[in-house]
């Protein structure tokens, strides 16, 4: 990690940067090196936050803002102390696409806790994430066409606020703020009256224009959609506020950078050289490479199109194969074993499940088996959903099914961005990142079966590096 001449101000000593991803949060402290950056320490916690949905039934994907924020206390709770107090700078990312609204004013209280003090949310909803489904593609079509370069999608805070707006509205009653979950926490720390939010998880709302970086207000109003629910937006890398009092140990005074993208912030982690290309898979799985400088998207995207441009820093543009089949389907998988072995009056722990299929993965390194895991569709094809074919006899066991399912995760990604594209594009080599990957020896076997390049990988807390990094590189 090389460290860039840090200026407005006095180089950052150590530098906390947080990743509040959909299954698990992690946090990183960074200090400054001979040689650049070093993560001195790293936590991350599991958030167990998934919960109903009170309003869109089995379509609703929501989690639980209280138990995202009791694991972030968590991690912070587990860093040392010492090295908390000399936090300079916050570098913050998360679940992009994703909706919580709450009351200004009272979306937290702060409270004394073993580490100084924290806050704990108030009134706050439910956090609406990016795997909901509740707007079908017949709801979606009823909505006006926005006049951004990204299709809107399900999931997409904008496209769940029209719904609420259409099927239950005094929901939108009770709150008169709204962002994503790290701009919320952004917004607590900073205490800010209007919300922030970069232009990365703007454009992952919908309805946004990267290129006047503005919402599409207009249309937006015509149809009775409530904008002043919309944050205000800046640039990546820019500082959102400063920490309005200590927290967990970090001075009070402590500048927060405005909240960023875990996808882009596992990028900026990584990615070196333009001929990188960087694959992702954490809950959900991107494969990635950076656009030429000075490359604007198609202002009309084309729905069909496995390929998204997501803003990155400067302006910058990443071509995505932006998957919502990841670890995902493998933790669907391991739910539906321990469903399964439940059922056959056994109990099993999912960690002990984990371990088990990957060894038994291990042994079988051949499957003739076909598995198209897509249990959760794509956003180009909604409806086209997971199979299995060519099941012999033969290939019936735990690590076939497992080689199998691994194996089609990765195909899967590159179906959407395919090998013969990278090789055009002059990627000439992958860059391994998000803790599925990290911790799945036989994902990364079928990655360097499948991929014609080599492979290197990082850490499992590459985004909360990445936002961390950020930060020690603000110009
Ligand atoms: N014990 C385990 N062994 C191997 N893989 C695991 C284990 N626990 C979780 N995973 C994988 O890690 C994924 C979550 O990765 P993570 O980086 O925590 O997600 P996110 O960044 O989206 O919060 C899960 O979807 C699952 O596939
Ligand atoms: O779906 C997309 C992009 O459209 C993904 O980048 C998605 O936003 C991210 O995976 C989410 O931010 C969730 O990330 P993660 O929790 O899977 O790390």
């Amino acid at each position: 990690l090389t460290t860039s001449e840090v200026a407005g101000g006095p180089a950052p000593a150590c530098v906390l940067g947080i990743d509040l991803g959909t299954t698990s949060v992690k946090t990183a402290l960074l200090v400054r090196g001979k040689q650049g950056q070093v993560v001195a320490e790293s936590c991350s916690r599991e958030t167990q936050a998934h919960t109903s949905s009170l309003e869109a039934g089995p379509q609703g994907m929501e989690q639980n803002v209280q138990k995202i924020i009791k694991a972030l206390n968590e991690c912070l709770a587990a860093l040392p102390q010492q090295q908390l107090q000399r936090v300079s700078h916050i570098g913050i990312s998360g679940q992009m696409h994703g909706i919580v609204f709450w009351k200004k004013d009272k979306g937290c209280k702060w409270t004394e806790c073993d580490t100084g003090s924290t806050f704990e949310p108030e009134e706050v909803s439910h956090l609406i994430t990016w795997q909901d489904g509740r707007c079908s593609p017949t709801f979606l079509s009823s909505l006006p066409l926005p006049q951004s370069h990204i299709s809107l999608a399900t999931g997409f805070g904008c496209a769940t606020v029209y719904w609420y707006l259409k099927k239950s509205p005094d929901f939108l009653k009770s709150y008169d703020a709204a962002g994503t979950i790290h701009d919320y926490v952004v917004a607590m720390l900073c205490d800010l009256k209007k919300p922030l939010m970069s232009v990365q998880n703007a454009a992952s709302w919908g309805y946004f224009n990267c290129r006047s970086k503005s919402w599409n207000t207009d249309i937006l109003k015509k149809s009775g959609f409530p904008v002043h629910l919309l944050p205000e937006v800046g640039d990546p890398g820019s500082i959102a506020g400063k920490t309005i009092c200590a927290w967990h140990g970090i001075p009070k005074g402590t500048k927060v950078g405005i909240a960023l993208g875990d996808f882009q912030c596992s990028v900026y982690f990584c990615l070196t050289e333009r001929t990188d290309a960087v694959l992702n898979i954490s809950t959900s799985a991107q494969l990635t490479v950076s656009m030429p400088l000075g490359f604007q998207p198609p202002e009309t995207p084309d729905p069909s199109s496995a390929v998204t441009y997501f803003p990155y820093f400067n302006g910058d543009y990443l071509a995505v194969a932006a998957s919502l089949n990841g670890g995902n389907v493998l933790a669907t998988f391991v739910d539906m074993v321990a469903q399964w072995t439940e059922e056959l009056g056994l109990q099993v722990e999912k960690s002990a499940i984990y371990t088990k299929i990957i060894e038994a993965a291990l042994a079988h390194n051949n499957s003739k088996l076909s598995i198209h895991p897509t249990i959760f569709g794509e956003r180009h094809v909604p409806g086209q959903l997971a199979s299995v074919t060519n099941i012999a006899v033969s290939d019936l066991t735990l690590g076939h099914v497992t080689r199998a399912v691994c194996h089609g995760i990765v195909e899967n990604l590159c179906s959407m961005l395919p090998v013969q594209h990278l090789m055009e594009m002059g990627v000439r080599r992958i860059l391994g990142s998000g803790s599925a990957l990290a911790r799945n020896e036989v994902l990364r076997q079928e990655v360097a079966r499948i991929f014609p390049f080599p492979v290197v990988y990082g850490k499992d807390v590459d985004a909360a590096v990445g936002a961390a990094m950020v930060m020690f590189h603000r110009k």
